[in-house]
């Protein structure tokens, strides 16, 4: 039986868990790409995975073999920055030669519902991923899955609404799709985040917490959120 609880990894900074997870994610994509051709990533959103995001530029890879999809979408205009698939492709995917038809962006400014169930439809015959990218926020979500809200258990992609962090309207991938992933690497840096990594660690029912995966579960974390 494979054991499937995290393996939790401290670094001395938020640039080597940042080195360390672009690495990882070329290593990933490598071998993805010699075993089965392509290379399915989910990309996490917020401020903490564009470090790695800007390191992707200058690395070689097959890009023209990588498949990106997105953990979650804020319900905002198709151009507006704060979405997380504009931020990744102003710092990254624009930047490297992925064919426009491998990056599949959650269409949000449809709206919650009607994006969520577009995007289920979209990734149900793309499972399982090989490589989930997430990260977890102050006050203990993940993707846009946020403490004490519901959780669609059975759905891949859900809507969510009344988001405690603006805006309060968005859509996400459910414990569920995130843990169809032959590896997940949950990225914590930074003093904000110690608080709701050490109530993960003690055992509290965060969203994370309900990721079940056959697949590696890694969270690499500075020393600051880690509090070392
Ligand atoms: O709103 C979000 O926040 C979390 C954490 O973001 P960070 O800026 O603290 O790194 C992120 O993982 C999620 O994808 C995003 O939509």
């Amino acid at each position: 039986m494979p054991d499937t609880s995290p393996d939790f990894q401290s670094f001395a900074s938020a640039e080597q868990v940042a080195e360390t997870t672009t690495r990882r994610l070329l290593a990933a994509a490598e071998r993805a790409i010699a075993e089965r051709g392509r290379f399915q990533i989910v990309l996490a959103g917020g401020r903490t995975p564009l470090a790695v995001y800007r390191r992707l530029v200058d690395r070689p890879a097959d890009w023209a073999r990588w498949h990106v999809f997105f953990g979650d979408e804020r319900c905002l205009p198709a151009d507006d920055p704060e979405r997380n698939s504009l931020a990744a492709r102003a710092v990254w995917l624009d930047r490297v030669p992925i064919p426009p038809d491998n990056i599949h962006p959650i269409r949000a400014e449809l709206g919650a519902g009607p994006a969520a169930a577009r995007y289920a439809g979209l990734i149900r015959d793309r499972l399982p991923f090989d490589l989930v990218l997430l990260g977890l926020g102050e006050d203990g979500h993940t993707a846009s899955l946020f403490p004490d809200h519901a959780i669609r258990d059975a759905a891949l992609v859900m809507p969510v609404h009344d988001a405690p962090k603006p805006p309060p309207d968005r859509v996400s991938l459910t414990p569920l799709a995130l843990g169809s992933s032959r590896a997940i690497l949950i990225l914590v840096t930074g003093r904000g985040k110690h608080e709701a990594l050490a109530r993960w660690r003690a055992g509290a029912d965060l969203p994370v917490s309900r990721i079940v995966t056959s697949g590696r579960l890694e969270v690499l974390m500075d020393a600051e959120a880690a509090g070392d």
